[in-house]
């Protein structure tokens, strides 16, 4: 495990401003390095206010966007473009707006298409298609993503990883179908914490007083099974970007007030 890093920036735009410059140099980094890059998406305010970032920033157009694998941490298994979809406002916010290769951006299934109402199924999929993306490098069914970004709910969630339900309690598949999500709607795709953990950096965003107690609670220690934030973490980084108002109740030794 990687222990978590910590950037704690003034306010949520700023942080979405500063997140968004780190993904592109990572993102730039990455092809240089390998010809391609892979990135992860959440949904939630805080993963589509860093896409809008990322849009308005002059520096997007050092990426080459046709040579960038996106992949989604969940899903909200509704019809496809739906607006409350992850995939429907990343393409608001960002997505129509680059250049993107169409077969490099993997959605995750809608309600409405080949596995029809069968989350179950539609997750086996997504699972297959990851598998089928892995190369030998990867030593597993997930490739290495280069970042995988996660939202943090005030219950200490990410992705469709709810505290105490079983899709945080899975150790063999990859994606799972999720039932009964406290957060709406009910029925969503996941990824789980053994996939998270396949990527090479993990970001954790949490932004608003309303995130410090699960910030909180996530990085002192707490159990993955009663806080999914505990059991993020990537090969070789895990970083939390926060606000300040997010990072107001961090116990001193992590953040002290000082440095707010
Ligand atoms: O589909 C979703 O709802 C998410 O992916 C979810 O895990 C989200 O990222 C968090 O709930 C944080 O959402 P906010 O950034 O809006 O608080």
């Amino acid at each position: 495990m990687t222990p978590p890093q910590l950037v704690v920036h003034r306010d949520k735009e700023l942080m979405a401003q500063a997140a968004a410059a780190r993904l592109i140099t990572r993102i730039v980094d990455a092809q240089a390095a390998r010809g391609h890059a892979s990135v992860v998406l959440t949904g939630g305010r805080n993963g589509n206010g860093l896409l809008a970032a990322l849009a308005a920033a002059p520096a997007r157009d050092a990426v080459d966007w046709s040579r960038l694998d996106l992949w989604w941490g969940d899903e909200r298994f509704l019809p496809e473009g739906d607006p409350e979809r992850n995939v429907t406002q990343a393409r608001e916010a960002l997505l129509d707006a680059v250049p993107l290769d169409p077969a490099r951006v993997h959605a995750m299934p809608a309600s409405d298409g080949p596995y029809g109402k069968d989350v179950d199924e539609a997750a086996a999929a997504y699972a297959a298609e990851l598998a089928a993306a892995a190369g030998p490098e990867d030593h597993g069914p997930v490739p290495s993503f280069d970042v995988l970004m996660l939202g943090v709910g005030p219950d200490t969630h990410v992705a469709s990883l709810f505290p105490e339900l079983p899709a945080v309690r899975e150790t063999e598949r990859t994606v799972v179908g999720v039932h009964g999500a406290p957060k709406p709607p009910p029925v969503r795709i996941s990824l789980t914490l053994p996939a998270i953990r396949a990527a090479r950096e993990v970001w954790l965003l949490a932004a608003g007083e309303d995130k410090a107690e699960a910030a909180a609670i996530a990085l002192s220690g707490a159990g993955e099974i009663q806080a999914p934030a505990a059991g993020a973490y990537g090969r070789s980084r895990t970083l939390w970007l926060l606000d300040a108002a997010a990072a107001s109740q961090l116990p001193r030794a992590l953040y002290p007030p000082a440095s707010a």
